[in-house]
């Protein structure tokens, strides 16, 4: 199956880069955002052919529970707060009649290798601002629940992915918790290398496929 690593920053992959190397396995590093990743996508699935897209990198979670560096496949990402507000409610663009905000894995139909089937799975959303305050938090909490992790890119990744027709999965390792803004309880190298430790098995294991 031919694989695409897709990350948002060079950091976030680059202890698997040789092991990407090595098993035959590209990559691209769209820059961070929504923006940077829907055209980065677009410009490079252009011109190159793949059987299954691979977002991966780290996020923030709003489940207290979860530990720094836990991994988790994103089933069901939603782009946050893409809508109207009237001066009672929000209203998402899916009601608008204006497309979508939620987008999904979809699975190859040959099976995966054993790296994917281990993680369990969670619904995402996809951010332009971090999150940082308590009312913020709360808001989201409304809308999904704590069960929920957010990224700066999952959303675009699986938009940009449908939008080629083409398999994709999101694997997400959490940095850090989705709390009133404090970046000294982050732990970013935690994250990756949980992360990169996943993507060179997952590596060495879908080349042997
Ligand atoms: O604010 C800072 O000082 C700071 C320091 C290091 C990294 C950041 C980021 O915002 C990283 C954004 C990057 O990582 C993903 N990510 C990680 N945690 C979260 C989160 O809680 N909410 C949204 N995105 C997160 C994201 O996908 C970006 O690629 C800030």
């Amino acid at each position: 199956m031919k694989t695409l690593i897709v990350a948002a920053t060079e950091m976030e992959i680059a202890a698997s880069i040789p092991a990407l190397v090595e098993n035959r396995m590209d990559y691209l590093v769209t820059g961070v955002g929504m923006l940077a990743t829907a055209f980065s996508m677009g410009q490079n699935l252009r011109e190159r052919q793949f059987d299954l897209l691979v977002n991966v990198g780290i996020a923030g979670s709003f489940q207290a529970q979860h530990t720094l560096g836990s991994l988790f496949k994103v089933r069901k990402d939603h782009v946050y707060e893409f809508g109207a507000e009237n001066d009672r409610e929000f209203i998402p663009i899916d009601q608008m009649g204006f497309g979508s905000s939620i987008y999904s894995e979809r699975l190859p139909e040959r099976p995966m290798s054993a790296a994917f089937y281990q993680l369990p799975y969670i619904d995402g959303i996809t951010v332009n601002k971090v999150h940082g305050s308590e009312e913020g938090i709360r808001r989201v909490f409304e809308q999904h629940g704590p069960n929920t992790i957010e990224s700066m890119e999952g959303a675009a990744f699986f938009y940009a992915a449908q939008k080629h027709g083409l398999p994709c999965i999101q694997v997400r390792s959490i940095s850090n918790w989705v709390e009133k803004r404090n970046v000294e309880r982050w732990n970013i190298p935690l994250a990756i290398k949980a992360l990169n430790e996943w993507l060179i098995a997952f590596a060495q294991e879908h080349a042997q496929k």
